[in-house]
């Protein structure tokens, strides 16, 4: 065990943050050139050093807002750049940050915490839990035909780099949010620049305009596959269709690129029905199903009385939060609401737990049959099925 100080960042410790998390990557430090770029996409104070007394570990959040099943939106802390020295690894850093932050979100009154995980195992101690999940799409781009009966309406347009950076963020903004989206700060759409503008393949953008006005975006690029020159990949990293026709619109245009054999679309949202505009539907695959973000409830009070829940008979949950004790308590989740109660549990949980059912993604008797929920009462885990299910998957479709 070190001794060392967590302490918040100034602005002029950004770039040596930023170099060490991607060192810690195995990631080149910035050149002058990219750290002008990155640099905006740091929130200021919002990031935490460890220091002993050399700079050891970092970790980087940004304020956001988290909308939650039935479309309350709530203040969110987005988590990233995450990382210790290796020569200082597993002597509790990552804990020490972790615990300031947390105890940071809870005194600045964020509701949420929400983070994609390097790897699996990291961050589920400190009470995350996998909310979201989703899926790797591909397209046999020759041999995919779309239904000729799919509807057809609305206009796309082309736009470079310096274009979508100046129109994505007025059109996301108006597109209606699923459980699991968040708002997206300018310090995520600087992220996003960042990300493009490092790329190695030209990064291009289309809005797909409708009768209201622009209604969904797609943000790719082309590259060649290793094995033949002429292959070439198309890779959609960002999208979103906020009506049906831009749905079909946006798929129609990526189908129609010429000199593209495959398309890729990475994090996709599980229950998105590119298969079904297909005129047969084997000529897409699903290559991977896996963890999209893992959400933590800083403020379980509040964030249990802002969501809608399905129509069940009530049922009484137990909470144990050992890093933030205020959470832990009994709380009553009914159709019209849940708040804390004195009566006795049916559920018991971790705050882990509660992370991965709260989104909906994770069904409570699925938790209990995986030994991560204790059932007290057999009726409770149907009961909770209905109370915590939602309607449309939960997905943020934000990386960061
Ligand atoms: C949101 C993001 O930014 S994701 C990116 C995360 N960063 C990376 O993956 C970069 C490479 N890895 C690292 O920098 C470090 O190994 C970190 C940040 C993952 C861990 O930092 P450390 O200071 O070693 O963690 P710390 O010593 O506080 O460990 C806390 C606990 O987590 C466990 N742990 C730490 N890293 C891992 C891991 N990679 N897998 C599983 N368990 C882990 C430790 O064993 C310890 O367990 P305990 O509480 O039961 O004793």
């Amino acid at each position: 065990m070190t001794d060392f100080d967590i302490r918040t960042l100034r602005d002029d410790e950004h770039r040596a943050a930023d170099d060490l998390f991607r060192e810690t990557l195995h990631a080149a430090p910035n050149t002058d050139t990219e750290w002008e770029r990155t640099a905006r996409a740091y929130q200021p104070g919002g990031s935490i050093g460890a220091f002993d007394p050399a700079f050891i570990g970092t970790a980087r959040s940004f304020d956001a807002e988290l909308t939650v099943p039935g479309g309350a939106r709530l203040p969110q802390a987005g988590v990233t750049g995450v990382g210790v020295r290796a020569d200082r690894t597993r002597r509790g850093v990552l804990r020490a940050m972790m615990t300031a932050q947390l105890e940071d979100f809870a005194a600045r009154g964020l509701v949420f915490a929400t983070l994609g995980a390097s790897e699996a195992g990291i961050y589920g101690r400190f009470g995350y839990g996998l909310a979201t999940r989703c899926r790797t799409y591909s397209i046999d781009r020759h041999r995919a035909r779309l239904r000729p009966d799919l509807p057809f309406a609305g206009e796309i347009e082309l736009m470079g780099l310096d274009d979508a950076v100046a129109a994505l963020p007025g059109v996301y903004e108006r597109l209606e949010h699923r459980p699991g989206m968040m708002t997206r700060p300018e310090v995520l759409w600087r992220l996003y620049e960042g990300h493009a503008r490092r790329a190695t393949e030209v990064v291009k953008s289309v809005v797909h305009h409708g009768p209201d006005g622009p209604d969904g975006f797609a943000s790719y690029s082309v590259g060649g596959l290793h094995e033949h020159p002429w292959t070439k990949k198309l890779d959609v990293f960002d999208m979103f269709a906020g009506t049906p026709a831009a749905f079909a619109g946006l798929w129609r245009f990526l189908l129609g690129i010429d000199l593209v054999d495959k398309i890729v679309a990475p994090g996709r949202p599980l229950d998105e029905p590119v298969e079904l505009i297909l005129a047969d539907h084997r000529r897409g695959n699903v290559d991977r199903v896996g963890d999209e973000h893992w959400l933590r409830l800083v403020d379980v009070p509040k964030a249990l009385a802002a969501r809608g829940y399905g129509h069940a008979a009530p049922v009484v949950i137990e909470v144990a939060d050992p890093l933030l004790p205020a959470n832990t308590g009994t709380y009553r989740i009914t159709p019209d609401g849940a708040g804390r109660t004195d009566e006795p549990a049916a559920l018991a949980l971790d705050v882990t737990t509660l992370g991965m059912l709260y989104l909906g993604t994770w069904r409570a008797s699925a938790l209990a049959t995986a030994g991560r929920i204790e059932v007290r009462d057999p009726a409770a885990p149907e009961a909770a099925d209905v109370l915590f299910g939602t309607r449309v998957q939960s997905w943020c479709g934000t990386f960061f």
